[in-house]
Protein backbone atom coordinates (compact mmCIF):
# COMPACT_ATOMS: atom_id res chain seq x y z
CA UNK A 1 0.00 0.00 0.00
CA UNK A 2 1.36 3.33 -0.51
CA UNK A 3 2.52 4.86 2.32
CA UNK A 4 4.26 1.68 3.30
CA UNK A 5 1.00 0.64 5.65
CA UNK A 6 1.05 -3.01 6.02
CA UNK A 7 -1.74 -5.07 5.16
CA UNK A 8 -3.85 -6.26 7.66
CA UNK A 9 -3.49 -9.46 9.06
CA UNK A 10 -6.16 -11.88 7.31
CA UNK A 11 -4.91 -14.78 9.73
CA UNK A 12 -8.47 -16.61 10.17
CA UNK A 13 -9.35 -16.59 14.06
CA UNK A 14 -9.95 -20.05 15.24
CA UNK A 15 -12.71 -20.46 17.59
CA UNK A 16 -11.99 -23.13 20.18
CA UNK A 17 -9.41 -24.31 18.34
CA UNK A 18 -11.27 -24.87 15.37
CA UNK A 19 -13.92 -26.72 17.27
CA UNK A 20 -16.31 -24.22 17.02
CA UNK A 21 -18.28 -22.39 14.42
CA UNK A 22 -18.66 -18.48 14.50
CA UNK A 23 -21.62 -18.58 16.56
CA UNK A 24 -19.85 -20.62 19.53
CA UNK A 25 -21.44 -23.91 18.42
CA UNK A 26 -19.98 -26.86 18.23
CA UNK A 27 -18.66 -27.78 14.54
CA UNK A 28 -20.69 -31.20 14.27
CA UNK A 29 -19.29 -34.49 12.78
CA UNK A 30 -21.65 -37.05 11.99
CA UNK A 31 -19.64 -40.56 13.57
CA UNK A 32 -18.01 -38.52 15.62
CA UNK A 33 -18.57 -40.45 19.25
CA UNK A 34 -18.06 -38.29 22.57
CA UNK A 35 -16.49 -39.68 25.69
CA UNK A 36 -16.13 -42.94 23.64
CA UNK A 37 -19.73 -43.02 24.15
CA UNK A 38 -22.20 -41.29 22.25
CA UNK A 39 -21.80 -42.02 18.33
CA UNK A 40 -23.41 -38.83 16.70
CA UNK A 41 -25.92 -39.74 14.02
CA UNK A 42 -27.30 -36.03 12.88
CA UNK A 43 -28.81 -33.07 13.64
CA UNK A 44 -32.09 -32.64 14.71
CA UNK A 45 -32.60 -28.69 15.53
CA UNK A 46 -31.13 -25.72 16.23
CA UNK A 47 -31.70 -23.22 18.56
CA UNK A 48 -30.22 -19.81 20.53
CA UNK A 49 -29.08 -22.07 23.58
CA UNK A 50 -27.30 -24.42 20.67
CA UNK A 51 -27.72 -27.83 18.57
CA UNK A 52 -29.71 -30.81 19.20
CA UNK A 53 -28.08 -34.12 17.93
CA UNK A 54 -29.41 -37.77 17.90
CA UNK A 55 -26.74 -39.91 19.13
CA UNK A 56 -26.34 -43.49 19.49
CA UNK A 57 -25.72 -44.75 23.26
CA UNK A 58 -22.89 -47.60 22.59
CA UNK A 59 -23.19 -48.16 26.51
CA UNK A 60 -26.96 -48.01 27.05
CA UNK A 61 -27.27 -49.51 23.65
CA UNK A 62 -29.98 -47.17 22.84
CA UNK A 63 -30.50 -43.69 20.95
CA UNK A 64 -30.34 -40.98 22.73
CA UNK A 65 -30.95 -36.90 22.35
CA UNK A 66 -27.72 -34.80 22.71
CA UNK A 67 -28.64 -30.75 23.49
CA UNK A 68 -25.18 -29.31 22.77
CA UNK A 69 -25.16 -25.42 24.34
CA UNK A 70 -23.23 -23.24 22.80
CA UNK A 71 -19.73 -22.54 24.05
CA UNK A 72 -20.36 -19.19 25.54
CA UNK A 73 -21.00 -18.27 29.34
CA UNK A 74 -24.59 -16.70 29.38
CA UNK A 75 -25.76 -19.87 27.63
CA UNK A 76 -23.75 -22.39 29.74
CA UNK A 77 -25.18 -20.61 32.46
CA UNK A 78 -28.76 -20.83 31.81
CA UNK A 79 -28.40 -24.42 30.71
CA UNK A 80 -27.11 -24.99 34.39
CA UNK A 81 -30.22 -23.73 35.75
CA UNK A 82 -31.87 -26.18 33.20
CA UNK A 83 -29.72 -29.05 34.47
CA UNK A 84 -30.56 -28.42 38.21
CA UNK A 85 -34.33 -27.63 37.62
CA UNK A 86 -33.97 -31.16 35.48
CA UNK A 87 -32.40 -32.94 38.08
CA UNK A 88 -34.70 -31.25 41.37
CA UNK A 89 -37.70 -33.15 39.16
CA UNK A 90 -36.11 -36.26 38.74
CA UNK A 91 -35.48 -36.55 42.00
CA UNK A 92 -39.44 -35.86 43.09
CA UNK A 93 -40.56 -39.17 40.58
CA UNK A 94 -43.32 -39.67 42.82
CA UNK A 95 -46.66 -41.40 41.89
CA UNK A 96 -47.61 -38.95 39.49
CA UNK A 97 -46.39 -40.48 36.04
CA UNK A 98 -45.49 -36.49 35.16
CA UNK A 99 -44.49 -36.60 31.76
CA UNK A 100 -41.73 -34.60 31.72
CA UNK A 101 -38.31 -35.50 29.44
CA UNK A 102 -35.53 -37.44 31.42
CA UNK A 103 -31.86 -36.22 31.49
CA UNK A 104 -30.08 -39.40 31.85
CA UNK A 105 -26.74 -37.63 31.98
CA UNK A 106 -24.98 -34.19 31.18
CA UNK A 107 -21.13 -33.85 30.53
CA UNK A 108 -18.47 -31.47 29.18
CA UNK A 109 -17.50 -32.08 25.93
CA UNK A 110 -14.73 -29.46 23.96
CA UNK A 111 -15.74 -26.54 26.27
CA UNK A 112 -19.59 -27.58 25.15
CA UNK A 113 -22.23 -28.49 28.21
CA UNK A 114 -24.13 -31.30 26.88
CA UNK A 115 -27.26 -32.29 28.07
CA UNK A 116 -28.53 -36.38 27.44
CA UNK A 117 -32.48 -37.24 27.07
CA UNK A 118 -34.24 -40.11 26.28
CA UNK A 119 -35.00 -39.50 22.32
CA UNK A 120 -38.60 -38.62 21.89
CA UNK A 121 -40.44 -38.09 18.77
CA UNK A 122 -41.60 -35.40 16.84
CA UNK A 123 -43.15 -32.20 18.47
CA UNK A 124 -46.74 -31.37 18.30
CA UNK A 125 -45.76 -28.42 15.94
CA UNK A 126 -45.04 -31.15 13.47
CA UNK A 127 -48.04 -32.33 14.22
CA UNK A 128 -50.41 -29.52 13.32
CA UNK A 129 -48.01 -29.00 10.10
CA UNK A 130 -48.84 -32.72 9.21
CA UNK A 131 -52.71 -32.28 9.61
CA UNK A 132 -51.96 -28.90 7.14
CA UNK A 133 -52.97 -26.81 10.12
CA UNK A 134 -56.67 -28.46 10.15
CA UNK A 135 -55.95 -29.67 13.91
CA UNK A 136 -56.35 -32.88 15.40
CA UNK A 137 -59.73 -34.38 16.89
CA UNK A 138 -60.82 -33.15 20.02
CA UNK A 139 -60.49 -36.75 21.33
CA UNK A 140 -56.62 -36.17 20.93
CA UNK A 141 -56.94 -32.62 21.93
CA UNK A 142 -58.23 -33.89 24.77
CA UNK A 143 -55.58 -36.30 25.66
CA UNK A 144 -53.29 -33.73 25.10
CA UNK A 145 -55.12 -31.52 27.79
CA UNK A 146 -55.18 -34.62 30.49
CA UNK A 147 -51.51 -35.18 30.01
CA UNK A 148 -50.50 -31.45 30.02
CA UNK A 149 -52.61 -30.97 33.35
CA UNK A 150 -51.10 -33.41 35.07
CA UNK A 151 -47.82 -32.58 33.91
CA UNK A 152 -48.52 -28.99 35.10
CA UNK A 153 -50.00 -30.48 38.35
CA UNK A 154 -46.49 -32.21 38.71
CA UNK A 155 -44.19 -28.93 38.13
CA UNK A 156 -46.63 -26.97 40.59
CA UNK A 157 -46.68 -29.31 43.41
CA UNK A 158 -45.53 -27.46 46.99
CA UNK A 159 -41.86 -28.64 47.07
CA UNK A 160 -41.17 -27.94 43.41
CA UNK A 161 -43.15 -24.64 42.17
CA UNK A 162 -41.53 -24.91 38.64
CA UNK A 163 -42.70 -22.16 36.27
CA UNK A 164 -42.20 -24.02 32.57
CA UNK A 165 -41.86 -19.95 31.05
CA UNK A 166 -42.17 -21.27 27.29
CA UNK A 167 -44.67 -23.85 26.87
CA UNK A 168 -45.77 -24.11 22.80
CA UNK A 169 -46.35 -26.79 20.50
CA UNK A 170 -42.38 -26.94 19.39
CA UNK A 171 -41.89 -28.03 23.10
CA UNK A 172 -44.53 -30.70 23.60
CA UNK A 173 -42.71 -33.95 21.59
CA UNK A 174 -44.50 -37.50 21.16
CA UNK A 175 -42.68 -40.10 22.86
CA UNK A 176 -44.16 -42.13 20.32
CA UNK A 177 -44.31 -41.23 16.77
CA UNK A 178 -47.71 -43.76 16.72
CA UNK A 179 -48.72 -43.04 20.17
CA UNK A 180 -50.26 -40.18 21.97
CA UNK A 181 -48.20 -39.81 24.92
CA UNK A 182 -46.35 -36.39 25.09
CA UNK A 183 -43.43 -35.18 27.22
CA UNK A 184 -42.21 -31.17 28.23
CA UNK A 185 -38.94 -30.14 26.79
CA UNK A 186 -37.12 -27.19 26.98
CA UNK A 187 -36.60 -25.75 30.79
CA UNK A 188 -34.18 -23.53 29.70
CA UNK A 189 -36.04 -20.59 30.25
CA UNK A 190 -37.74 -22.33 33.52
CA UNK A 191 -37.23 -21.10 36.92
CA UNK A 192 -38.71 -21.86 40.50
CA UNK A 193 -41.59 -19.44 42.31
CA UNK A 194 -39.25 -16.51 44.45
CA UNK A 195 -36.96 -16.90 41.38
CA UNK A 196 -38.66 -15.16 38.88
CA UNK A 197 -35.83 -13.04 37.19
CA UNK A 198 -36.89 -12.01 33.86
CA UNK A 199 -39.88 -10.75 32.87
CA UNK A 200 -39.92 -10.75 28.93
CA UNK A 201 -40.77 -14.17 29.16
CA UNK A 202 -43.18 -16.67 26.80
CA UNK A 203 -43.19 -17.23 23.16
CA UNK A 204 -45.53 -14.50 22.22
CA UNK A 205 -48.43 -16.04 21.04
CA UNK A 206 -48.35 -18.25 24.23
CA UNK A 207 -47.62 -14.87 26.43
CA UNK A 208 -50.04 -14.36 29.70
CA UNK A 209 -51.21 -11.03 29.72
CA UNK A 210 -49.96 -10.25 33.43
CA UNK A 211 -46.72 -10.74 31.70
CA UNK A 212 -47.05 -8.29 28.59
CA UNK A 213 -48.64 -5.77 31.22
CA UNK A 214 -45.04 -6.63 33.40
CA UNK A 215 -47.34 -7.66 36.39
CA UNK A 216 -45.89 -9.96 38.95
CA UNK A 217 -46.47 -13.61 37.54
CA UNK A 218 -46.39 -17.00 38.85
CA UNK A 219 -47.37 -20.45 37.74
CA UNK A 220 -50.75 -19.47 35.94
CA UNK A 221 -48.56 -18.23 33.22
CA UNK A 222 -48.26 -21.60 31.89
CA UNK A 223 -52.22 -22.36 32.29
CA UNK A 224 -52.84 -19.33 30.23
CA UNK A 225 -50.25 -20.77 27.49
CA UNK A 226 -51.88 -24.00 27.70
CA UNK A 227 -55.30 -22.69 26.62
CA UNK A 228 -54.12 -21.23 24.13
CA UNK A 229 -52.19 -24.63 22.88
CA UNK A 230 -55.24 -26.81 23.37
CA UNK A 231 -57.64 -24.51 21.17
CA UNK A 232 -54.54 -24.63 18.23
CA UNK A 233 -54.35 -28.13 18.57
CA UNK A 234 -58.17 -28.47 17.77
CA UNK A 235 -58.57 -25.85 15.10
CA UNK A 236 -54.93 -25.75 13.57
CA UNK A 237 -54.28 -22.35 14.04
CA UNK A 238 -52.94 -20.32 16.80
CA UNK A 239 -55.52 -18.80 19.23
CA UNK A 240 -53.51 -15.01 19.20
CA UNK A 241 -50.97 -14.78 16.39
CA UNK A 242 -50.07 -11.26 17.63
CA UNK A 243 -47.01 -9.55 15.44
CA UNK A 244 -45.46 -7.34 18.48
CA UNK A 245 -46.67 -7.14 21.85
CA UNK A 246 -49.43 -4.46 21.55
CA UNK A 247 -50.94 -6.55 18.73
CA UNK A 248 -50.86 -9.68 21.04
CA UNK A 249 -52.38 -7.92 23.48
CA UNK A 250 -55.13 -6.34 20.98
CA UNK A 251 -55.59 -9.78 19.76
CA UNK A 252 -56.56 -11.41 23.38
CA UNK A 253 -59.09 -8.39 24.03
CA UNK A 254 -60.95 -9.22 20.58
CA UNK A 255 -61.50 -12.35 22.24
CA UNK A 256 -62.37 -11.98 25.68
CA UNK A 257 -62.61 -7.73 26.27
CA UNK A 258 -61.04 -5.36 28.35
CA UNK A 259 -58.32 -6.66 31.02
CA UNK A 260 -59.89 -6.36 34.82
CA UNK A 261 -59.33 -2.20 35.82
CA UNK A 262 -56.83 -3.20 38.66
CA UNK A 263 -54.47 -5.06 36.29
CA UNK A 264 -54.45 -1.95 33.82
CA UNK A 265 -53.90 0.62 36.86
CA UNK A 266 -51.04 -1.87 38.17
CA UNK A 267 -48.89 -1.88 34.94
CA UNK A 268 -45.98 0.61 34.60
CA UNK A 269 -46.78 -0.21 30.84
CA UNK A 270 -50.40 0.44 30.63
CA UNK A 271 -49.82 3.62 28.58
CA UNK A 272 -48.27 1.20 25.67
CA UNK A 273 -51.35 -0.44 25.17
CA UNK A 274 -54.64 1.79 26.70
CA UNK A 275 -55.75 5.54 26.13
CA UNK A 276 -58.49 6.87 28.94
CA UNK A 277 -61.81 7.78 27.49
CA UNK A 278 -63.43 11.05 28.78
CA UNK A 279 -65.60 9.00 31.03
CA UNK A 280 -62.75 7.51 32.56
CA UNK A 281 -62.82 4.05 30.89
CA UNK A 282 -59.86 2.11 29.69
CA UNK A 283 -59.74 1.87 25.47
CA UNK A 284 -57.17 -0.29 23.49
CA UNK A 285 -55.32 2.42 22.09
CA UNK A 286 -55.88 2.35 17.74
CA UNK A 287 -52.98 1.09 15.81
CA UNK A 288 -52.43 2.54 12.71
CA UNK A 289 -53.57 0.24 9.89
CA UNK A 290 -54.77 -2.77 12.10
CA UNK A 291 -58.37 -3.27 12.66
CA UNK A 292 -59.90 -5.21 15.73
CA UNK A 293 -62.60 -6.56 16.42
CA UNK A 294 -64.73 -4.82 19.25
CA UNK A 295 -63.62 -5.73 22.66
CA UNK A 296 -65.07 -9.40 23.01
CA UNK A 297 -66.97 -10.06 19.97
CA UNK A 298 -64.71 -12.36 18.81
CA UNK A 299 -66.34 -15.37 20.06
CA UNK A 300 -64.39 -18.33 21.44
CA UNK A 301 -67.50 -20.36 20.36
CA UNK A 302 -67.60 -18.91 16.84
CA UNK A 303 -63.39 -19.76 16.84
CA UNK A 304 -63.68 -23.23 17.93
CA UNK A 305 -67.42 -23.71 16.30
CA UNK A 306 -69.43 -25.06 18.92
CA UNK A 307 -72.63 -24.35 17.45
CA UNK A 308 -71.46 -25.14 13.74
CA UNK A 309 -69.61 -28.34 13.80
CA UNK A 310 -66.61 -27.46 14.96
CA UNK A 311 -63.29 -25.46 12.99
CA UNK A 312 -64.54 -24.62 9.86
CA UNK A 313 -67.58 -26.82 10.14
CA UNK A 314 -65.10 -30.14 9.17
CA UNK A 315 -66.31 -32.05 12.58
CA UNK A 316 -70.07 -31.98 11.87
CA UNK A 317 -71.62 -35.15 12.70
CA UNK A 318 -68.44 -36.57 13.57
CA UNK A 319 -68.30 -38.88 16.71
CA UNK A 320 -66.74 -37.50 19.67
CA UNK A 321 -67.38 -33.62 18.31
CA UNK A 322 -70.91 -33.64 19.97
CA UNK A 323 -72.12 -30.05 20.48
CA UNK A 324 -72.19 -30.99 24.47
CA UNK A 325 -68.44 -32.19 23.67
CA UNK A 326 -67.72 -28.57 22.25
CA UNK A 327 -69.85 -26.79 25.17
CA UNK A 328 -67.61 -28.38 27.75
CA UNK A 329 -64.67 -27.95 25.63
CA UNK A 330 -65.26 -24.26 25.49
CA UNK A 331 -66.51 -23.58 29.73
CA UNK A 332 -62.79 -25.72 30.09
CA UNK A 333 -60.72 -23.49 27.81
CA UNK A 334 -61.96 -19.47 29.23
CA UNK A 335 -61.85 -20.40 32.74
CA UNK A 336 -58.08 -21.56 32.27
CA UNK A 337 -57.74 -18.16 30.35
CA UNK A 338 -59.31 -15.55 32.80
CA UNK A 339 -57.30 -12.67 32.76
CA UNK A 340 -56.56 -12.47 36.44
CA UNK A 341 -54.05 -15.47 37.41
CA UNK A 342 -55.78 -16.06 40.44
CA UNK A 343 -58.83 -16.51 39.09
CA UNK A 344 -57.85 -19.37 36.46
CA UNK A 345 -58.10 -22.94 36.77
CA UNK A 346 -55.33 -24.53 38.74
CA UNK A 347 -54.26 -27.92 36.92
CA UNK A 348 -56.41 -30.27 39.74
CA UNK A 349 -59.49 -28.01 39.43
CA UNK A 350 -58.99 -28.25 35.68
CA UNK A 351 -58.70 -32.12 35.52
CA UNK A 352 -62.29 -32.23 37.28
CA UNK A 353 -63.86 -30.63 34.75
CA UNK A 354 -66.63 -32.20 32.88
CA UNK A 355 -65.01 -32.20 29.61
CA UNK A 356 -62.55 -35.32 31.19
CA UNK A 357 -65.03 -36.94 32.29
CA UNK A 358 -66.19 -40.17 30.72
CA UNK A 359 -69.75 -40.82 29.10
CA UNK A 360 -70.86 -43.47 31.99
CA UNK A 361 -69.07 -41.27 34.84
CA UNK A 362 -71.99 -38.79 33.42
CA UNK A 363 -74.92 -41.12 34.02
CA UNK A 364 -73.69 -42.13 37.32
CA UNK A 365 -73.90 -38.10 37.91
CA UNK A 366 -76.71 -37.93 36.09
CA UNK A 367 -78.70 -40.69 37.96
C1 LIG B 1 -36.63 -29.47 16.48
C2 LIG B 1 -37.07 -28.85 17.77
C3 LIG B 1 -36.54 -29.63 18.94
O1 LIG B 1 -36.84 -30.79 19.08
N1 LIG B 1 -35.73 -28.97 19.83
C4 LIG B 1 -35.15 -29.50 20.95
C5 LIG B 1 -34.31 -28.66 21.64
C6 LIG B 1 -33.68 -29.13 22.76
C7 LIG B 1 -33.89 -30.40 23.23
C8 LIG B 1 -34.75 -31.25 22.55
C9 LIG B 1 -34.98 -32.59 23.07
O2 LIG B 1 -34.88 -32.76 24.28
C10 LIG B 1 -35.34 -33.70 22.24
S1 LIG B 1 -35.54 -33.66 20.58
C11 LIG B 1 -35.96 -35.30 20.55
N2 LIG B 1 -36.32 -35.98 19.44
C12 LIG B 1 -36.64 -35.43 18.24
C13 LIG B 1 -36.44 -36.17 17.10
C14 LIG B 1 -36.79 -35.62 15.85
C15 LIG B 1 -37.33 -34.34 15.77
N3 LIG B 1 -37.65 -33.74 14.53
C16 LIG B 1 -38.15 -34.61 13.49
C17 LIG B 1 -38.19 -33.88 12.17
N4 LIG B 1 -38.96 -32.61 12.30
C18 LIG B 1 -39.01 -31.92 10.99
C19 LIG B 1 -38.27 -31.72 13.28
C20 LIG B 1 -38.27 -32.41 14.61
C21 LIG B 1 -37.51 -33.60 16.92
C22 LIG B 1 -37.19 -34.14 18.14
N5 LIG B 1 -35.90 -35.86 21.74
C23 LIG B 1 -35.57 -34.99 22.70
N6 LIG B 1 -35.46 -35.36 24.00
C24 LIG B 1 -35.39 -30.78 21.40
Amino acid sequence: LEGGIKPPVTRKILQNNGYDDVNHDYVICVGERFLDRYEVHGLIGKGSFGQVVKAYDHVEQTFVAIKIIKNKKPFFMQAQVEVKLLQLMKCHEGDVKYGIVSLKCDFMWRSHLCLVFELLSYNLYDLLRKSNFRGVSLSLTRKFAQQLLTSLMFLQSRDLQVIHCDLKPENILLCNPKKSNIKIIDFGSSCQMGQQFYNYIQSRFYRAPEVILSLPYDMAIDMWALGAILVEMHTGEPLFCGSDEVDQLNKIIEVLGIPPRKMIEQSKKWNKFFLMTPDEQYAPLPKPGKKYALPGARLLDKIIGVETGGPGGRRLHEPGHSHLDYIKFRDLILKMLRFEPGQRLTPAEALTHSFFRKPDEMTALEA
